[in-house]
């Protein structure tokens, strides 16, 4: 069985990166990205490749390869469920905002939507692929929906596989040219290889794993969960460290070099972000309470509780440093971004941070190299207003052009994500346009201590403290 026509069902984060490096690497295969959203096909498809709906280091020189070559994105969903032989389906799966399971379980009807559009619409024999990332046993759900479609066409057939998609956003095209591992689970075996043979044409053979669908559907929530928890374990050090005198990275040093625990993923900062780690963990607490498990979803649950107080705290501290109010004080805040590298700002530290600053009655002067201001403006539900505004001390938060125009006349910097820009800063010059005492509370470890110091301003270092 030999692969010729993908469709992706989802032209998001996953699906365009994902499917532009398959094009790119396969190009005898025609692989066709269909979303519902019109805009975010427009942007895709637009000529000028610095618009593309998603930022990723590398995705634009993917996409000029192999777009207009055997790279498509279209809206024309079913007419390319119809020419496919392989159906990815790489829809949202965020988490329920209500009904059964609100707040934890994930909302799956745009999966199961997918599934009723590929039922109603494939021809022959079709491969579906989950790449989203999906509860245990959601393959059972689609193929009773297709099962019930083929009863009514014998002419046609399908088999599922699971196959997780495993990048990180700002790595995404790295990770996808050069996987730890594809993951792919299934019950037949020539659909399991029809997949394999894909990823065959640049991802080593010892780098393709086989498993069962149920295996393959959990490790991808269980994966996400053991790297979360890293960041909470190390985040709860941190707090330990800033108590007592210790350097959470010394610590890290220490531990990370114990090969049984590695030295990756062990980085304090403001809390993780993103779109995947609390989704999928709080997913993971539903299915244990599910099966009937509470211990196992404590333990999980407890993970994302220590996440949520990591960041509340880092917004309390800057309040408590601040002589206890922050009311009428302007905050340079560098990085709304949930980690560098990306636009994307979903759940990022940022907005809970900032949130709690704003109610405190703080003024923001925020900076991002990539997030647009009506992106932050949804996630802060809130306006921007003009920075003359922000500096006369009559509106809340305004986006700030440069580093520069963000510390004028503020009490503190606050930086939440690690942008390189935020690496080597003149922070002689920057704590010149600031209100004395000045503060830099550095939530991401990012600048240099003896910098910063020797620029007179009072340092506070996530996992350190203040001096
Ligand atoms: N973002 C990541 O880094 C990442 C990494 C690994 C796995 N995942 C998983 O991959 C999945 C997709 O994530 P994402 O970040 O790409 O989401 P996204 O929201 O960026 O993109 C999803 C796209 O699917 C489209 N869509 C929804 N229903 C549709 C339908 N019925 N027909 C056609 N298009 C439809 C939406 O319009 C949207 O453009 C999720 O399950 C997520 O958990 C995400
Ligand atoms: O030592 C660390 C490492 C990460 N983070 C934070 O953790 C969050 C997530 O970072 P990362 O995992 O790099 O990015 P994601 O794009 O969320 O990728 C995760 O989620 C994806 C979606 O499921 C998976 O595919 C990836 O394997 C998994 O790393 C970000 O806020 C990071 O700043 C830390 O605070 N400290």
């Amino acid at each position: 069985m030999t692969i010729q026509r993908i469709c992706c069902i989802g032209a998001g984060y996953v699906g365009g990166p994902t499917m532009a490096v398959i094009a790119d690497r396969c190009p005898e295969i025609e692989v066709t990205v269909v979303d519902i959203n019109q805009a975010r096909i427009d942007a895709w498809n637009d000529a000028d490749l610095s618009r593309l709906p998603v930022y990723e280091p590398g995705l634009d020189a993917v996409v000029g390869r192999a777009r207009g070559r055997n790279l498509t994105f279209s809206t024309a969903v079913e007419a390319t469920v119809a020419s496919a032989d392989m159906v990815f389906i790489s829809v949202n799966t965020p988490t329920k905002t209500k009904g059964l399971g609100a707040g934890q379980a994930s909302d799956l009807r745009w999966v199961e939507a997918c599934a009723r559009t590929v039922a109603k619409a494939a021809t022959g024999h079709t491969i579906v692929v989950e790449k989203s990332t999906l509860p245990v046993r959601t393959a059972a759900a689609i193929k009773t929906i297709l099962e019930a479609a083929q009863e009514d066409d014998q002419q046609r057939c399908f088999s599922v596989l699971s196959n997780p998609e495993f990048l990180a956003e700002g790595t995404a095209i790295r990770d996808l040219e050069a996987p730890d591992r594809v993951l792919i689970g299934g019950e037949d075996a020539a659909s399991i290889e029809a997949l394999a043979a894909v990823y065959s044409h640049w991802v080593d053979e010892a780098k393709i794993l086989r498993t069962n669908l149920w295996s393959s559907e959990l490790s991808k929530l269980t994966a996400n969960a053991f790297l979360a928890q890293r960041i909470s374990s190390i985040n709860s050090v941190a707090a330990l460290c800033e108590a007592t005198g210790a350097d959470v990275r010394e610590v890290a040093r220490a531990i990370g070099t114990d090969s049984r625990i590695g030295p990756k993923f062990l980085n304090a900062g403001p809390g993780f972000g993103g779109s995947c780690f609390q989704k999928d963990i709080l997913n993971l607490v539903y299915l244990c309470r599910h099966f009937g498990l509470p211990e196992v979803a404590d333990y999980w649950e407890s993970v994302v509780a220590l996440n949520t107080w990591q960041q509340h705290r880092i917004a309390q501290l800057v309040v408590q440093k601040l002589f206890g109010t922050v009311t009428g004080k302007r905050l340079a805040i560098f990085g709304f971004a949930f980690k560098a590298d990306t636009n994307d700002t979903r759940e990022a530290p940022a907005i809970r941070i900032c949130g709690d600053l704003l109610e405190e009655g703080a003024q923001l002067a925020i900076h991002d190299p990539k997030v647009e201001p009506a992106q932050m403006a949804r996630d802060l539900k809130q306006e921007a207003a003009a920075a003359a505004d922000v500096l006369s001390g009559t509106g809340s938060w305004a986006l700030a052009e440069s580093v520069e125009e963000a510390v004028s006349g503020a009490d503190a910097v606050l930086i939440l994500t690690e942008w390189n820009v935020y690496r080597n800063l003149n922070w002689a010059e920057l704590a010149g346009r600031m209100r004395k005492p000045a503060w830099l509370f550095d939530a991401r470890a990012v600048a240099d201590p003896a910098v910063v110091r020797a620029a007179g301003l009072t340092l506070w270092r996530v996992g350190d403290g203040e001096d």
